[in-house]
């Protein structure tokens, strides 16, 4: 599903160059959970943000469902980086990212408009959604009057509105208590197996790595465990 090689992303340059992913290969096959885990610093997000199409690397190649999306010769166009995140992946973060002034219901429907789904297959997809989170009651409220668990949650099923095929959570648990980063994580892991999606997580929440079915432990931009 994914199948990265050699990628590197440099900032800066000189004496202040960061290798932030620095020569990582790896391949994540279809329905894994795989936990990227290291210390502040070790470029976790950096190598997210490549995953998703967020950022372009400097070197090395990139497939995402057996479709090329960065390698030699292979440059994509802005338009075609957001029709990958658009199509292909979704997005959790840490700081759940969800617009304020909309409801629940219409925060997860956000990704459907941009894609122009039909008004009632939205509306099914949307409710499918909150009920797979257990938010099916608070569709009407807003984020702000949500717990900080529940609006990751209403932002897990947003993350699955356009059916991703590759999940992207960078940090999901880091604002929540431990119980609820635990419920939030069995959720994530619960709706992997249930929606056959990929999903790559970067964490440092022992109860995630756990759960994970695969753990990539980065050190300075390198891939220096595989287990
Ligand atoms: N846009 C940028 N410009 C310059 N340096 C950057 C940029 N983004 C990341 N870096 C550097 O790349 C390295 C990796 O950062 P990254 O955010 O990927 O680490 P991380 O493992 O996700 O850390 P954390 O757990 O604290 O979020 C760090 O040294 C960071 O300072």
């Amino acid at each position: 599903m994914v199948a990265a090689r050699n990628l590197r992303r440099t900032f800066g340059s000189g004496d202040r160059q960061v290798h932030a992913v620095d020569d990582v290969s790896f391949d994540i096959p279809r329905g894994q959970l795989c936990a990227v885990v290291g210390r502040s610093g070790a470029g976790k997000t950096s190598l997210l943000n490549l995953l998703g199409g967020l950022d372009r690397p400097d070197g090395g190649s990139l497939s995402i469902d057996g479709r090329p999306v960065f390698g030699e010769g292979l440059r994509p166009t802005r338009r075609e980086l957001t029709a990958l995140r658009r199509d292909t992946v979704g997005f959790v973060f840490q700081n759940f990212s969800l617009l304020p002034i909309l409801s629940a219901a219409e925060n997860v429907g956000v990704p459907l408009r941009v894609r122009r789904t039909l008004a009632g297959e939205r509306e099914q997809r949307v409710s499918l959604l909150l009920k797979l989170v257990g938010l099916g009651e608070q569709r009407a409220q807003r984020p702000g009057e949500l717990s900080g668990g529940q609006q990751q949650r209403v932002a897990i099923a947003r993350s699955l509105a356009n059916t991703p095929r590759l999940l992207i959570a960078d940090e999901p648990t880091g604002q929540l208590d431990s119980q609820t980063g635990r419920d939030v994580m069995e959720l994530l892991h619960a709706v992997v197996v249930s929606e056959n999606v990929t999903a790559v997580v970067a964490t440092h929440d022992q109860a995630m790595i756990e759960l994970a079915d695969r753990v990539l432990t980065i050190s300075d931009g390198r891939l220096v465990e595989d287990r």
